[in-house]
Formats: structure tokens, sequence, C-alpha cells
């Protein structure tokens, strides 16, 4: 995967072990400057009128850091209100350095009275949280983001969000903004914690590139630097064969759209051929509804035998709109032995809920040629047990489902989550809030299809479906419906 360390996501954890290996070759305390005093000069330039500066300090290094920035700041000539969680005698490390070189008064984090003016920094708990936040800390979330209504900088995560997971332990602030520090955090990027994050500010304070890519997790934000390498060949191929050619199985008659939807997006992301695959009661209403896209029928699994007679048929999209399980069954059954690659979407996924198994077995032991597209609720009728797990982040979800289906999968959402059975992760970015409308999977689901027929690997292809789909959001705009998607699907990105 590609090496830029912008794109990296490490966990708390990681970043632990990283800023041990750090500290072999550079001073923690300097680390710790250089966030404290990014901090700061963060707070002074997005509030430029700010009566007073409350910086709330935990017990741990989080805290250090808002003792270095309450120096910062004072030094600056702002005013400065410090308070701190638990007897500042017990600091330890780099933090108790920082609070030695902090000359104002500090008073209990109780004593804090919200006032209006105020800016709040709060560096109460960042990567080392470990459980729900006390009620006093519960307390003056509280106080502050609701009551007071005050602007709130957070340094590295609002205090109350699990850096590896994005939820909340207890109750979080609400922050304005967030520096973190070198690399974003999954929690900067799973829901809720990327929404309580606000503006995230990424500050270099001087860990060098390689120990980040040493220790880090194959975890990246998706951009197209990942992916680029693997686009298709865009030029030579002239024959519409040699854009591939991606088939979709259409629905009954009364479930027809679904399928459409994803045919023509298909078209647009760029097979050279689409073929909606009827049931023959179906036929007239598909054909009153194409143009471009070609129509077959296929009732049952000889009318699919007689079809996967054709090497073109490589590639398969299987579930919009689809209804019937144990035909969906029959088809999945034909396609995995046939080698053919799948997308497997909606009714597709539903169809194995009472014997996943039975679906991982049909594609197990090869590289990956299965893309699961479960949303959440989809995601549990495969895996039930990865799903009520509390302990797991998104992220660990999709891992060990993709690890266990041999499939990529896409766990859709506004945070979607992409991953690979060799652990690689991407988490997705650019999703406006209104794609999450009726049809807009049935689009995505067509677009993976049309890279997967074009002969891109199954993750890169995933991976590209879903950031073309976000940007497909993004063109058509606030009130879009999902028939305005696939004509919003740009071109591969330069
Ligand atoms: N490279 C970097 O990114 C750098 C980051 N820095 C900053 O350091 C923090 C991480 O510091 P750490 O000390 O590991 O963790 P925290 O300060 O977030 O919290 C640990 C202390 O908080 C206590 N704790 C944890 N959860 C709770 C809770 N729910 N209620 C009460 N107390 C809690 C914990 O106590 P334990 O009893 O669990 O031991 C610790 O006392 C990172 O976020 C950055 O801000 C550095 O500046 C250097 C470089
Ligand atoms: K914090």
């Amino acid at each position: 995967m590609h090496k830029d360390i912008d794109t990296l996501i490490v966990t708390p954890e990681d970043m632990g072990r990283i800023d041990r290996a750090a500290a072999l070759d550079l001073s923690s305390y300097g680390l710790m400057e250089r966030a404290g005093q990014a901090v700061a000069a963060a707070a002074l330039r997005r509030f430029p009128g700010a009566l007073r500066f409350a910086v709330l300090c935990g017990p741990g290094n989080n805290g250090g850091d808002g003792y270095v920035a309450a120096r910062a700041l004072q030094e600056a000539g702002a005013a400065v209100a410090v308070h701190a969680l638990g007897e500042t005698a017990a600091l330890t490390g780099d933090a108790a350095s920082a609070f030695a070189c902090f000359s104002g008064s500090v008073a209990p984090l109780s004593a804090y009275v919200p006032a209006a003016g105020d800016v709040v920094i709060d560096a109460l708990f960042g990567a080392g949280l470990s459980r729900d936040v006390p009620q006093a800390v519960a307390d003056i979330i509280e106080a502050v983001c609701r009551k007071a209504a005050l602007p709130v900088l957070a340094v590295d995560l609002p205090s109350g969000v699990d850096g590896r997971t994005g939820q909340v332990r207890g109750a979080a602030f609400e922050a304005s903004a967030t520096v973190t520090f070198m690399c974003r955090k999954p929690g900067h990027l799973l829901l809720p914690g990327r929404s309580l994050a606000g503006d995230l500010e990424v500050f270099d304070i001087g860990i060098p590139a390689r120990l980040l890519a040493r220790h880090a997790d194959h975890m990246r934000v998706n951009v197209p630097a990942i992916w680029r390498l693997a686009l298709p060949e865009q030029e030579g191929a002239i024959h519409k064969y040699g854009r591939g050619h991606l088939a979709v199985f259409s629905g009954p008659a009364t479930a027809t759209g679904a399928a459409r939807l994803s045919a023509a997006a298909g078209l647009r992301a760029g097979a050279g051929l689409v073929t909606l695959l009827s049931p023959r009661e179906a036929l007239s209403v598909n054909a009153a509804h194409l143009t471009a896209a070609m129509l077959k029928p296929v009732d049952g699994d000889d009318d699919l035998s007689a079809l996967l007679d054709d090497a073109r048929l490589q590639t398969f999209v299987l579930g919009p709109g689809f209804g019937d399980g144990a035909r969906a069954r029959g088809h999945v059954r034909l396609l995995a032995e046939g080698g053919r690659r799948l997308v497997l979407d909606a009714d597709g996924i539903s169809a194995f809920r009472d014997d996943p198994a039975a679906l991982f077995a049909l594609f197990s032991g090869e590289s990956p040629r299965l893309v699961l597209t479960p949303h959440d609720g989809e995601f549990a009728r495969l895996f039930p047990d990865l799903a009520q797990d509390g302990a797991l982040s998104k992220i660990d979800r999709a891992r060990k489902a993709a690890a266990r289906s041999n499939g990529i999968l896409i766990l859709k959402g506004a945070d979607t989550v992409i991953a690979a059975p060799d652990g690689r992760v991407l988490v997705n970015g650019n999703a406006p809030p209104w794609l999450a409308t009726a049809g807009s999977g049935d689009v995505l689901a067509g677009i993976v299809g049309a890279h997967l027929a074009q002969g891109m690997p199954a993750f890169e292809a995933a991976a590209s479906a879903v950031w073309r789909h976000g940007e497909a959001g993004r063109i058509a705009g606030e009130g879009l419906t999902a028939e305005d998607l696939p004509d919003a699907i740009p071109p591969w990105p330069e």
C-alpha cells in the first residue's frame, strides 16, 4: 500500500509504541513541548476574540500538553485559567515537568465556572482514556457544551472519545476543533468521534516518518493515492469487452429498479458492457427502462449455468432488489464454483443469514473475488458475534469479517470502512450526509462491479468505488436522489 504518512491512521496503542521508540532518539519532553505549543498557536489563531482560555488539565500526558499550552498562551499575553483533575502533586514524568514550567496558579477542576467569552482547552484525556470518564468530568462537559455552549479546542481527542473506536466513554466534549499529533487516530474518523472532533488539525511534532511506518498497522484514510496505481488502463482498450463486461441480477417484476440503478452506475463507472439478468416475468418491465444496458433472461440455475459458458462474463452484482433467498444461494454457489468475481449486496447478503459459513466456504482459499457491501444491519446477519462485541471498533469488525469471509468488506455508513483479508483497512471520509438515501447502495454495488470488471484487484476496486460514490454524492449535491448519482460519477482522479 502507499507509503505517505499523511494518510496513515494510528491506534492510540500503536502511537504509544511509536512515542516510546521516538523517545530513544528524541527528548519525549520535547515532543510534549511542541504539542502544547501547537495547541496554543491553534487557540490564538482560531479564537482571536477569546476573553479567557480555560485550560482543563488531566492526570496524564494529555494534561501535560495542557500545561505547556497554558504557559505559551500566558507568554503570548492571553488571560488563562488552569484547572486540574486530581492532585497535581501526583503528576509524573513529562506531565510533571510541564506542570513545573507553568508559573500560574492551578485550581481544581470542580472550581471551574464557565463564563461567557471563555474558550475551553480540553486537555483532560487523550490517547490514554481507558474507561468511562468520571462523573465530575461528565458534569463539566454538560456545563461547558450544553449549558454555556462554549467553544472547545480539544488536545489530541475530545475527552471522552475513545481514540481506538470513536465511541463515547460516558460523556464527551463536542469540540469546534481538535489538534492531534503526527497522525489521525481511528477516533478522529469513526463516528461519533469524527463529528465530536470538529475541524481536525494534524501537527507534526517531529517523530520521524520511518518510526510511524514501522510501528503502524495497515490502516489509512481512503484517498486516490492509495489505489491510483491499480486503475484500469485508460487508453488502448478500444473494444468494449476490453473494458469489461458486468452482469447484474434483477429482482422480480415488482422490484427491478434497484438492479437497474446498479447497471446504470456500472456503465457510468466504466464497464464496457452491462447486462441485466432478469427473470422472464420481469423482462418487459426491464426492457421498457433500459437503453445502454443489455438484457438476458435468467430464471434459475440452469439458465445461469448456460450463461457461464461465456468466459467473457466474469463479474456479477447480486442483491439489489433480488428478493428470493434460495435462488440467491443457488446462483452464488454457481458463480463461486465458476471462479467468477461477485459483489454481494442487500438481499444477496441476507440470503446467507442462516448459514454464513456456507458463503465463506465458497470463496475461501484464493485471492479475494468476493466483495460484501453490508450496512450495519446486514453485517449483523452474516457476523452476529462481531456485531455484538462492544469492544470492537468498526475497523476491527470489518477487518475480522474480511479475514473470516476471505472477501473485501465494505462496511457502509457515513464512516464507511473497507477491509481486506490480509489486514489492510481504509476509512472513507468524502461522503456527504445526503448520500444516505434509498438506492444509494445499489449505485455503489454497480460501481464496485464496474471496477472489478475492468480488472482491478478487489480491494482497490472497492476502495476506489467508495471514493467515487462519495464524490458523486458531493457533485450531485444536497437533495439528490439515487437516480442522480450515476450521471454524477466523476472521471478517475488525475
Ligand atoms: N506522539 C504523541 O502523540 C504525543 C502525545 N502526547 C500526549 O499524550 C497523550 C497521551 O498521554 P497518556 O498519559 O498516555 O494518556 P492520557 O493523558 O490521555 O490519560 C492517561 C491518564 O488518565 C487516566 N485515566 C484514563 N482514563 C480515565 C478515566 N476514565 N477516568 C479517570 N482517569 C482516567 C489514567 O489513569 P489510570 O488510572 O488509567 O492509569 C492516566 O493517569 C496524548 O493524548 C497526547 O495529548 C505527548 O505530549 C507526547 C507526544
Ligand atoms: K483531550
